[in-house]
């Protein structure tokens, strides 16, 4: 397999899986693991990247989940993204006590909690050096926050979706089911989305393609990961329109 290509990146939307803030325990937000994903942050920030976040609500409530056991999808769904808003909130809290300046940006209006979602206005705190969190994901049901994510990396025009996973790229299979899955360095956005390789939403894979915007996938889980792959290091699996030779 080939060396993953290293491109320079301005400003970059990270999309942290929610299950990750988990950390070891079974359910909710791991204080410590929050905290060292923000130090992940505040060092690339401290960079001179621009950067905003999308949170995932996995290690809270999943609408699917809701809806498996019988509840209305949408009314699920919504609920899946008010448990964004907590992980947005808890990122938020961990950052600023590190010193890093920050934004939570809700596309559910919630006056009291943080900003509406306003795109020229969270534009306006990335060219500040803020980091923008992006909280309730589209702020629509029968969506995730994957799609979320490349929506709002195309609409702040970033130069790449970064994925922090518990996984540390993409694999023929879900390594976690198939020990054989091999990993890829880098991947053509249609090989994706024609092999279905299933660590990211087919709808957020089709937005990047179409804005040729590359997706890093890698393991967030490592203090120190974020930087080294900021840099083309470590281990990822870049999507792009490039095909591996
Ligand atoms: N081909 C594949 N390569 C790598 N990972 C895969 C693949 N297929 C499925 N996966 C699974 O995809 C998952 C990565 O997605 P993740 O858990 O971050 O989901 P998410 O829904 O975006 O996050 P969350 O809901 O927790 O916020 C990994 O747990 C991995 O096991
Ligand atoms: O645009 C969106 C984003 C998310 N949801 C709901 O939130 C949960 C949690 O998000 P994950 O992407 O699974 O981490 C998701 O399962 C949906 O129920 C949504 O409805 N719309």
């Amino acid at each position: 397999m080939s060396e993953p290509q290293h491109r320079p990146y301005r400003r970059v939307l990270l999309k942290v899986s929610g299950e990750v803030l988990m950390g070891d325990t079974p359910y909710g937000i791991d204080t410590k693991t929050v905290e060292s994903v923000a130090e992940d942050i505040r060092e690339i920030v401290q960079s001179g990247v621009e950067l905003c976040l999308v949170i995932g609500g996995g290690n809270i409530f999943r609408g699917m989940a809701g809806a498996a056991k019988g509840m209305e999808r949408s009314s699920a769904d919504y609920m899946g993204m008010l448990a964004t808003v907590m992980n947005a909130l808890a990122m938020q809290d961990a950052l600023e006590r590190i010193g890093v300046s920050t934004r939570v940006q809700s596309a559910i209006p919630m006056a009291t909690v943080c900003e509406p979602y306003i795109r020229r206005r969270a534009q306006r705190h990335l060219e500040k050096g803020r980091v923008v969190i992006f909280a309730a994901g589209t702020g629509n049901p029968f969506f995730t926050t994957d799609t979320a994510a490349a929506l709002r990396a195309a609409e702040m025009q970033c130069d790449a979706l970064f994925k922090g996973t518990s996984v540390d790229g993409i694999y023929s299979a879900d390594p976690k089911k198939d020990p054989e899955a091999k990993r890829y360095d880098t991947l053509d956005y249609m090989d994706v989305l024609a092999k279905d390789l299933r660590v990211m939403d087919a709808s957020a894979v089709a937005l990047m393609r179409d804005n040729n915007i590359p997706i890093v996938v890698f393991s967030i889980k490592g203090r120190g990961n974020l930087l080294n792959v900021l840099k083309g290091q470590g281990t990822h699996t870049v999507v792009s329109g490039v095909r591996a030779a």
